[in-house]
């Protein structure tokens, strides 16, 4: 279980987080919805350790791994499809497991074919593949998302999610998995939360607002 346990997070005059707390069940994927500013991102980096909260703290990271899939793919330009794989594959697995990790992850997303092109040869969606691919196949315990599919039209995103479970079916972890979109979250998510408001208050599924001390029953 990771636990969120009374943060406060402020940024100059705004108090964005006051006593928030939440519970995370490992191995399942949690949808973070909410309008854009609310702190959803905040939240994902005090979770992974980039950003210290003010009070409080999260446990149940301690010595696990993370790996991140943005709606910009961060991919190294200069560097092949393949090289792009192995270059973060390389120091857990070593030369020859990586390259093989790494094609075998390749072909779950289609992409074996194009293992020597650039991504400035790819298209979007196969950019987004390949930075899927290379995320899960890091051995993280924890996935990062945030907003990975934000501005794909409909059909690409539905075939980006497909790939998305074949992976996580493969690789099973925990998946933090921040959109906007609520159709987005029921086709992946187990659970999911609502951020909303300043400080920053969990809503439950029926639109009441529960105290942001309060434990999120419906994760446990
Ligand atoms: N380093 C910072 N310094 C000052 N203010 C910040 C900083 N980081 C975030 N904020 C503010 O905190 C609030 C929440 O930002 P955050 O990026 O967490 O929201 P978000 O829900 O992820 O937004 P979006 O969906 O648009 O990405 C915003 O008002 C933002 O301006």
């Amino acid at each position: 279980m990771i636990r969120v346990e009374h943060l406060w997070k402020r940024f100059g005059e705004l108090s964005l987080y006051e006593d928030f707390s939440l519970d995370i069940p490992e191995g399942r994927v949690l949808a973070i919805l909410g309008p854009s500013g609310c702190g959803k991102t905040t939240l994902l980096n005090m979770i992974c350790g980039l950003e210290a909260p003010d009070r409080g703290r999260v446990t149940g990271v301690e010595g696990k791994g993370f790996s991140y899939v943005f709606q910009e793919t961060r991919l190294l330009p200069w560097a092949t499809v393949l090289e792009n794989m192995t270059f973060v594959l390389k120091g857990p697995f070593g030369k020859e497991k990586a390259r093989e990790r790494a094609m075998e992850t390749l072909e779950m997303v289609r992409l074996e074919e194009f293992a020597g092109y650039k991504p400035s040869q790819l298209s979007g969606g196969m950019r987004q593949r390949l930075s899927l691919a290379r995320a899960f196949a890091y051995p993280a315990e924890i996935l990062v998302m945030d907003e990975p599919f934000k501005g794909q039209d409909r059909g690409l995103k539905e075939e980006l999610l497909g790939h998305f479970k074949n992976l996580l079916a493969r690789d099973p972890r925990t998946v933090l998995f921040v959109t906007h979109d609520p159709e987005e979250a029921d086709l992946v998510a187990d659970a999911r939360i609502l951020l909303e408001g300043r400080p920053v208050r969990m809503m439950q599924g029926d639109g009441s607002s529960a105290s942001s001390t309060q434990r999120n029953d419906e994760l446990e």
